[in-house]
C-alpha cells in the first residue's frame, strides 16, 4: 500500500477563478468552503494529508512589479493558511493537515507554540511543512534587504528547528497532573526550561503549552539541493517532491534514505510522497485530448509559466527573449525547481519550453482504472511511499480524484480504506 496526500499549491489563496468549473472561485476564495469540501472528499477516500503552500509576500520579481501577478492572481492575493486549520480539524477526524511554515521569518517560540496549540485542538492531525523560504520579496517583511544564502538558510533552518523540537518536548508527557487532592494542575518538576543558546537563537523556554497529542507535530520537508535533502533527512516525518522521472525519483528516495539512516534515524519512519497531476476523463482519449488542452493553455499563456518561474527563481523571466532558448541562469532561490525547469527547456525555445507542467514526477494521463495501474506501476519501480496530488483545485477536479482515482486505487489494495490510527504520524508509519 501506500500513502496519498493533496498539495494545495496557491496556499490559501486564489485557486482557479476564470476556468469552466471555478464556480465563484473569484469571489469566494476567502471563504473556507472549497477546502472544507476537500478534506471531507479526501477523508472518504483515505488521503494521509492536505498541504497547503505559503508565502510572505505578494511576488514582485517579474517585471519588476506585483502587477502581473495580480492580474493573474497568480499566487497572491493570499490568505494565513494557520486560520485554516481549527475549521478543517472540525470538519473532518482522521485526516492530517500540513501548513507550510518559514524557519527564516517565524521566531522558534512563536511557531512551536502554534504549532502545538494546533495539534492540540486537531487532537494529533497536525503537520508543519518547514520551508526555508527563497524570495528576497519575502525576506524585505521581515527585516533583510535580501535573503540569506541558500544553505545558509539551511544552516539556520537546523537550529531553528532544533529549538521548536527542544520547546515542543519541553513538557514531559505526564506533567500535566489533575490532582485535586494534591492542588497539583501540572507538576512543575517535569516541565523543562530549554536554556538554548545557539549560533542563531537564544530561548530560555520552556512552551506554555503541554506537550501536544503526537509529542512533536508532523515535519514536512521539500528540500532538492544537498543541504536541502539532509536537512529533510534529519527532521521530516514526510518528505515531497517533484523530481522527474522513475530514475530520478527512485534515486532522490535512495539518496534520502540513505542520508535518514546517516543521522540515526529508521528510513522507513521518513514518507517520500512524489507529486502528481493526474488529468483525467471517461476513456483514455478523452484524458489524452485535456492534456493536449492544458498544453495548448500553457503555451498561449507563457506569461503565467515564466511568473511561476520568475518567483521560484528570483530571476525576472520577463527579460528573456520567448523565441530564444534560455539563457545560463543562476539561482539563490529554488534551486531545483529552476535546474529541472532548464534541464526541459534544454534545446528549445522559451516560448516552447513553457509547456513544461511542474508538480509532475510523472504524466499521468487517462481514466481512473489505468492511472491506478500506472500508479501502481510506478510505487512498484521507484519504490516510493506514495503520491501528492497537486491537480488544480475545484471541485469537479476534487470528485475525479477522490470519487474515481482514489476508489480505483482502493479496489487494487493499493491504497487504505480505512484509517488505522487517530493521529497523523501514526497513519505515516501504518505501512
Ligand atoms: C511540493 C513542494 C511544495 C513546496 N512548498 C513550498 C512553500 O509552500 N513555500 C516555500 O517557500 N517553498 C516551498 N517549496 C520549496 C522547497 O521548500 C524547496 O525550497 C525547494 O524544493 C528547493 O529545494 P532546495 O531549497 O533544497 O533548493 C516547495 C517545494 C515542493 C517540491
Amino acid at each position: 500500500m501506500f500513502h496519498l496526500g493533496w498539495f494545495v499549491g496557491y496556499g490559501y489563496g486564489v485557486q482557479t477563478w476564470r476556468g469552466q468549473w471555478s464556480g465563484t472561485g473569484a469571489t469566494d476564495w476567502m471563504k473556507p468552503d472549497t477546502y472544507v469540501d476537500l478534506v471531507r472528499s479526501m477523508e472518504r477516500a483515505g488521503f494521509d494529508y492536505v498541504m497547503f503552500e505559503d508565502s510572505s509576500c505578494i511576488p514582485d520579481t517579474h517585471g519588476g512589479s506585483v502587477h502581473s501577478v495580480l492580474a493573474n492572481a497568480h499566487g497572491a492575493p493570499k490568505l494565513d493558511p494557520m486560520t485554516l486549520v481549527p475549521l478543517l480539524a472540525q470538519a473532518t477526524d482522521k485526516l492530517g493537515i500540513v501548513v507550510t511554515a518559514a524557519t527564516a521569518f517565524y521566531p522558534p517560540y512563536i511557531l512551536a507554540r502554534l504549532a502545538a496549540s494546533l495539534d492540540q485542538l486537531s487532537s494529533g492531525r497536525v503537520g508543519m511543512n518547514f520551508v526555508t523560504a527563497s524570495s528576497n520579496s519575502a525576506a524585505r517583511n521581515f527585516g533583510l534587504d535580501q535573503h540569506f544564502e541558500h544553505d545558509h538558510r539551511y544552516t539556520m533552518a537546523d537550529e531553528w528547528t532544533d529549538v521548536v523540537t527542544r520547546l515542543w518536548e519541553s513538557w514531559e508527557p505526564d506533567a500535566m497532573v489533575h490532582d485535586r487532592d494534591a492542588n497539583l494542575f501540572a507538576d512543575g518538576d517535569k516541565v523543562h526550561p530549554i536554556d538554548f543558546e545557539g549560533e542563531f537563537y537564544k530561548v530560555k523556554g520552556p512552551l506554555q503549552v503541554p506537550r501536544s497529542p503526537q509529542g512533536r507535530p508532523v515535519i514536512c520537508q521539500a528540500g532538492g539541493s544537498p543541504s536541502g535533502r539532509d536537512y529533510a533527512a534529519k527532521w521530516a516525518d514526510t518528505i515531497i517532491t517533484g523530481v522527474r522521472g522513475v530514475d530520478a525519483m527512485k534515486a532522490y528516495r535512495d539518496d534520502i534514505r540513505s542520508r535518514v539512516a546517516g543521522h540515526g534515524r529508521d528510513p522507513d519512519d521518513v514518507k517520500v510522497l512524489y507529486l502528481v497531476s493526474p488529468v483525467l476523463d471517461d476513456t483514455v482519449e478523452a484524458a489524452q485530448a485535456k492534456a493536449k488542452r492544458i498544453e495548448q493553455d500553457r503555451l498561449d499563456n507563457a506569461e503565467w509559466a515564466l511568473q511561476t518561474m520568475s518567483y521560484a527563481s528570483g530571476i525576472d523571466f520577463s527579460q528573456f527573449d520567448l523565441d530564444k532558448p534560455l539563457p545560463e541562469v543562476e539561482t539563490n532561490g529554488h534551486t531545483t525547481t529552476l535546474s529541472e525547469f532548464a534541464k526541459s527547456a534544454n534545446g528549445k525555445t522559451l516560448r516552447e519550453a513553457v509547456a513544461y507542467r511542474q508538480n509532475e514526477s510523472v504524466p499521468l494521463i487517462g481514466t481512473p482504472e489505468t492511472v491506478a495501474d500506472e500508479m501502481g506501476e510506478i510505487a512498484e519501480a521507484a519504490g516510493g511511499d506514495g503520491f501528492l496530488i497537486a491537480n488544480e483545485l475545484d471541485r469537479v477536479t476534487i470528485a475525479q480524484i477522490t470519487e474515481g482515482l482514489a476508489p480505483a486505487l482502493q479496489r487494487r489494495g493499493l491504497t487504505r480504506t480505512s484509517y488505522e490510527f487517530d493521529t497523523l504520524r501514526e497513519n505515516l508509519r501504518a505501512f
